[in-house]
């Protein structure tokens, strides 16, 4: 799977409804379908180190503070090669009166064809804040459902532990999300099935006829192909028909 690294910031993205942003919307490199996926949640759960790790296999430690960096991928999805654009966004920062999202952060999940929200099981209040984020996110694609995923981070600090995952799986679902726990540091797959989920969920939504079980319950009924018994009752029908004018004659 080829990476290529196109380091450019939320800033540059086109406005959302402008013709850069229509010709963006589904076609990436060399025609091939394009999935746009932004990495959202609070400051310090993981962000920039989940999307590193999905892209590089590779945990690295330590990164300054979150730019907001766009990576893109080809990924295989259920057979189709697809490009993948990651952008990862700075942390989300929770007042009295709720979350502060950015006019940025609103273009990028706005952008977005689905959405992967991190918190980290070390941190409670990053977790408090998934549902109104969440909230946020629909409120931003009005009349359409985002695929959204939600990942619970850094678990392999079960020593210190402030969410119990059964509290993830149960705001996920409740969300009607998928959930991941992972530890990015540790683990790889979880890391890289979590992007497919939503990769998946995407690609069905672009292409919904394309999904077989679709195309096997389609609305307009297709034509019964004629029973062969029929066929041949016809044909000798003609036959004698036929028969009787030549003898008739
Ligand atoms: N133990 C452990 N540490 C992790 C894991 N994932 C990330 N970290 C560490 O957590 C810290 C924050 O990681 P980042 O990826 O910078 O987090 P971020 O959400 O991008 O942070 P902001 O840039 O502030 O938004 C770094 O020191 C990482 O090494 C993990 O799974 N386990």
């Amino acid at each position: 799977m080829r990476l290529i690294q196109n380091m450019c910031t939320i800033a540059e993205y086109p406005t959302p409804g402008s013709a850069a942003a229509a010709a963006d919307c589904c076609l990436g490199a060399a025609g091939r379908r394009l999935v746009k996926i932004a990495v959202v949640g609070a400051s310090g759960v993981g962000k920039t180190a989940l999307v590193v790790r999905f892209l590089t296999k590779r945990f690295i430690g330590d990164y300054e503070r979150n730019a907001g960096n766009l990576y893109t991928r080809q990924v295989q999805i259920e057979g189709e090669m697809l490009a993948i654009q990651v952008q990862d966004t700075p942390g989300i920062q929770v007042h009295e009166n709720g979350l502060s999202c950015n006019e940025q952060l609103n273009r990028c999940i706005r952008w977005a064809d689905a959405v992967v929200m991190v918190f980290s099981i070390t941190d409670h209040k990053s977790y408090e804040l998934i549902g109104q984020l969440h909230q946020h996110i629909q409120q931003l694609h009005l009349g359409t459902r985002l695929p959204v995923v939600v990942v619970a981070n850094k678990a392999d600090l079960l020593h210190i532990k402030q969410v119990d995952p059964q509290l993830g799986l149960q705001l996920a679902s409740m969300l009607g999300c998928s959930f991941y726990e992972v530890s990015v540091s540790e683990n790889y797959n979880d890391v890289y099935n979590a992007f497919h989920v939503l990769c998946k969920e995407v690609s069905h939504k672009q292409q919904p006829s394309s999904t077989p079980e679709k195309r096997r319950t389609s609305l307009i009924p297709r034509p019964k192909s004629p029973n062969m018994q029929d066929l041949k009752r016809r044909f000798k029908q003609a036959l004698s028909a036929k028969v009787r004018t030549v003898t008739s004659v």
